[in-house]
């Protein structure tokens, strides 16, 4: 039997699936790495952990394989948007800044001063945001200027991990779009806006499709990994992306809800020229000529893994999942907003932190765990009323990520965003979808549709349950009072952080 391999380079842990022709996950593993925090609103990563723990993964699944040579491709998916600097001779200049580091504000105006919102919006379906490319790159340059004079190019996270096991540099289009450097529509990197913030234009790298075969793991890599130095690589795409692939959202009418450490909603679009009036991202789809909309929330799983390792470090995030759902929907009056590192949708805020609302003395552990996800939940839920206030049918929902493994968050789910609500058999949608452009690059199937039928398998369904429906859509106009009401309190503390 052949294999694939997926990689997902998340920002929790990298995962690799190993995948046979006939889509069944024959083994997976997944090797964690830590985020750097050195000031408020610094999200960063060093990227040689990436990279050695990627090879640790790839090591794990071929060990006790008797027939890796059979393993014929290997595709990946990556946390969006991180810039990765790299010099003349491709080695990182400093740490990757990822799409949770908000220190860019200032690039973010000086961007739409320069560039024009309009302008910006028409070529590149998007705001200016603090997590995307653009402004990191312009950050640097200012406050790094000795760093930014030896930069040769950028990359985004999985780019350069894949440059690490071939020694080719590419960029594909569906994280390209998220750099705010892109033509979306067009797919070529935009001269205009290079010219207009005065960044240069061969600092960007040659483009190519999700699925195209950019070369091979070279000798060394493989010989680490237990690989044949045969096996064909593509380029793969945004994790979002390959989210969407691996739960086959490659046509309309279906939604997917991703909850891993930001959390998403998204939407399969045909065109690329729709308007959402920039309330929502935009973006080139994995799919070719394909694109997809989406929202995202910050710090979803985030949020939970924060509240464990402050509040429960002694506890399993089961255990914590067991003790909130002792707790009624509502959680007996408390609501969490998860704004514990600033928010993008529907509120793109880099002051903003979260709340605990409505504490009273008999709330214990597993309430404020409730309180924890609910919060996350209706933020999500924030995006889905973006969908449906724009025409979009929201009754089937797709869920995948970390948060996917709890039945309590996926019937939660089912109730707050009023939508049948599917689990996927394997949880990892970004990993099995880098397996596809894989298995599709091959040419084992004549479209990713094709692959999608043979590899995507739905386990069980969560259909909301009428009573808590109720609930939630009372919480949720409570919660979106939240924001407003905190939001001039929270930029008065930021001298404090
Ligand atoms: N058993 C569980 N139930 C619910 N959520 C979980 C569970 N295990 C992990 N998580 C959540 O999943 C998140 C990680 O999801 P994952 O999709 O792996 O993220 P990433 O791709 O960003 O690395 C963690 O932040 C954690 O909050
Ligand atoms: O910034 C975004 C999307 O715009 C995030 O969704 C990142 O792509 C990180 O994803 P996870 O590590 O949470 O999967």
């Amino acid at each position: 039997m052949s294999y694939v391999i997926g990689i997902d380079l998340g920002t929790s842990a990298v995962k690799a699936l190993l995948v046979n022709k006939e889509g069944t996950v024959v083994k997976e593993t997944s090797k964690e790495y830590p985020l750097i925090q050195e000031k408020s609103g610094y999200s960063e990563q060093d990227p040689e952990k990436w990279v050695k723990q990627t090879i640790a993964a790839i090591k794990d699944l071929t060990h006790t394989m008797k027939d890796a040579d059979r393993i014929e491709g290997m595709s990946f998916s990556g946390q969006m948007h991180g810039l990765v600097l790299l010099d003349e001779n491709n080695k990182p200049l400093r740490h990757a800044m990822l799409w949770n580091d908000t220190r860019t504000t200032e690039e973010c105006r000086e961007i739409e001063e320069k560039v024009g919102i309009e302008t910006l919006h028409s070529i590149t379906k998007n705001p200016a945001l603090e997590g995307f490319t653009l402004p990191k790159l312009l950050w640097v340059k200012k406050n790094e200027p000795k760093v930014f004079a030896k930069a040769a190019s950028f990359v985004l996270p999985k780019d350069y991990l894949r440059y690490r096991l071939t020694g080719e540099i590419q960029m594909e289009y569906s994280d390209a779009a998220g750099t705010l450097l892109l033509d979306v529509a067009e797919k070529k990197w935009s001269k205009q806006i290079c010219e207009k913030v005065g960044i240069s234009f061969e600092l960007c790298p040659p483009l190519v499709a999700s699925h195209a075969n950019v070369g091979n793991v070279s000798e060394e890599i493989a010989d680490q990994c237990g690989l044949a130095a045969s096996v064909s690589v593509f380029a793969g795409g945004a994790d979002n992306a390959c989210g969407a692939i691996g739960s086959g959202i490659l046509e309309d009418g279906v939604t997917l809800c991703s909850t891993g450490t930001s959390g998403v909603v998204l939407s399969y679009e045909e065109e690329g020229t729709k308007d959402f009036g920039g309330k929502v991202h935009y973006f080139n789809h994995g799919e070719e000529s394909a694109f997809y909309t989406m929202g995202v929330t910050l710090a979803a799983g985030y949020s939970l893994s924060w509240f464990k390792d402050t509040f429960a470090a002694d506890q399993s995030f089961e255990q914590i999942l067991a003790s909130a759902s002792e707790s009624p929907a509502g959680a007996k009056g408390l609501i969490f907003t998860p704004y514990i590192v600033g928010e993008r949708t529907p509120h793109a805020d880099a002051d903003i932190r979260g709340s605990f609302i409505g504490m009273q003395a008999t709330h214990t552990l597993g309430d404020f765990a409730r309180a924890v996800i609910e919060g996350i939940t209706l933020s999500l839920n924030e995006t889905v009323e973006v969908f449906r206030e724009h025409g979009k049918t929201v009754d089937k929902v797709i869920s995948i990520g970390g948060g996917a493994k709890s039945e309590l968050w996926l019937q939660m789910q089912a109730d707050v965003f009023n939508a049948e609500v599917v689990k996927l058999k394997n949880e990892q949608g970004p990993g099995m979808g880098a397996a596809m452009l894989a298995a599709y690059g091959l040419g084992w199937f004549p479209s990713l549709k094709d692959c999608a039928q043979q590899f995507v398998e739905t386990s069980d369904t969560y259909t909301p349950s009428s009573e808590n429906v109720e609930t939630y859509k009372k919480l949720f106009n409570i919660y979106k009072d939240v924001y407003p009401q905190t939001k001039q309190i929270n930029k008065e503390l930021v001298p404090f952080r």
